[in-house]
């Protein structure tokens, strides 16, 4: 049984300066994600990703189909889901301990596992001795890493990135890359990861669905079995991964019809369409 079932999902939006026309953001989306397993998503621009995650959050509703966690529908947001975005998302009144244990508290955890929890966090993410520092106090990097850290700590069985690492700069962005991969093989989290990167989509999954132009649907899954445990420095610029890159980027620059459309019109519009002008 897959960990998360996307099932024939659709989604529209009212047109813009229309008040009854629709248009699907997304489409006949499918997707299959086993427990534990690290998939990376990448699209064109407007291609559907964040409504995917709005989705899979439990924040709006399909048009039609479903998404299955456990093989239980989603029917809006719950523990079991934990979302990692762009811009931290911390809050800045609180310190790097408070913001950890933020979800704890709304669990009701007493003060005493509390500190263990965050403890613990903090600790895996690199940023014990900065326990009681406020979100202002810290560079970009180690803001994302006590974001991860407030997700984990309350433990959600599953993960959803919205392209967490493109506010901070090259370097840093690679060492937050190798510490996901170290807290992903060390907690078993079965992981979304929304990018525009094809690099960090390739070093980090073990799968990378590219997505179609709007409507967004699944255009391809692509297996990615470079070696685990993995760090991106280590796999980037092998053959294999050249490979996987330009496979990807081939199908993202694939913007026009799929080659089976012209085979799909009745016999006739075909031949019209190849010899508009032909004379037999
Ligand atoms: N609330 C909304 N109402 C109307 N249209 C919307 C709404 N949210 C998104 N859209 C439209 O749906 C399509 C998909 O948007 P979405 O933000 O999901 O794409 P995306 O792949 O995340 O984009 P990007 O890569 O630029 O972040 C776009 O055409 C967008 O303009």
């Amino acid at each position: 049984m897959a960990k998360i079932e996307i099932k024939n999902l659709s989604r529209t939006y009212g047109k813009k300066g229309s008040k009854t026309e629709k248009f699907y953001a997304l489409r006949d989306f499918n997707l299959s994600i086993d427990q534990g397993e690290f998939v990376t998503i990448v699209g064109p621009s407007g291609c559907g990703k964040s409504t995917l995650l709005d989705l899979l959050i439990g924040l709006s509703r399909p048009e039609t189909g479903q998404i299955l966690i456990d093989d239980k529908p989603v029917e809006g947001p719950a523990l079991d889901r934990g979302i990692v975005l762009q811009g931290y998302a911390l809050f800045p009144w609180r310190t790097v301990r408070k913001n950890v244990e933020l979800g704890l508290e709304i669990k009701g955890v007493p003060r005493k596992e509390r500190r263990e929890i965050s403890d613990h966090y903090i600790k895996l993410v690199d940023l014990a001795g900065f326990e009681n520092h406020y979100p202002y106090e810290l560079s970009g990097g180690m803001q994302q890493r006590a974001a991860i850290a407030r997700i984990l700590a309350y433990d959600p069985d599953v993960l959803l990135m919205d392209e967490p690492f493109a506010a901070v700069d090259a370097q840093t962005r690679e060492v937050m890359q190798d510490e996901l991969l170290s807290i992903w093989e060390k907690t078993g989290k079965t992981v979304l990861f929304v990018t525009h990167n094809i690099e960090e989509a390739v070093g980090l999954a073990d799968k990378v669905a590219v997505l179609s132009r709007s409507p967004g649907a699944v255009k391809e899954v692509i297996d990615i079995d470079l070696p685990r445990p993995r760090r991106i420095g280590s796999v980037r610029n092998t053959p294999d991964f050249n490979l996987l890159y330009h496979r990807v980027w081939e199908l993202l620059q694939d913007n026009r019809e799929p080659a089976g459309a012209a085979a799909r019109l009745p016999a006739e519009s075909v031949a019209d369409k190849i010899m508009p002008d032909a004379v037999l």
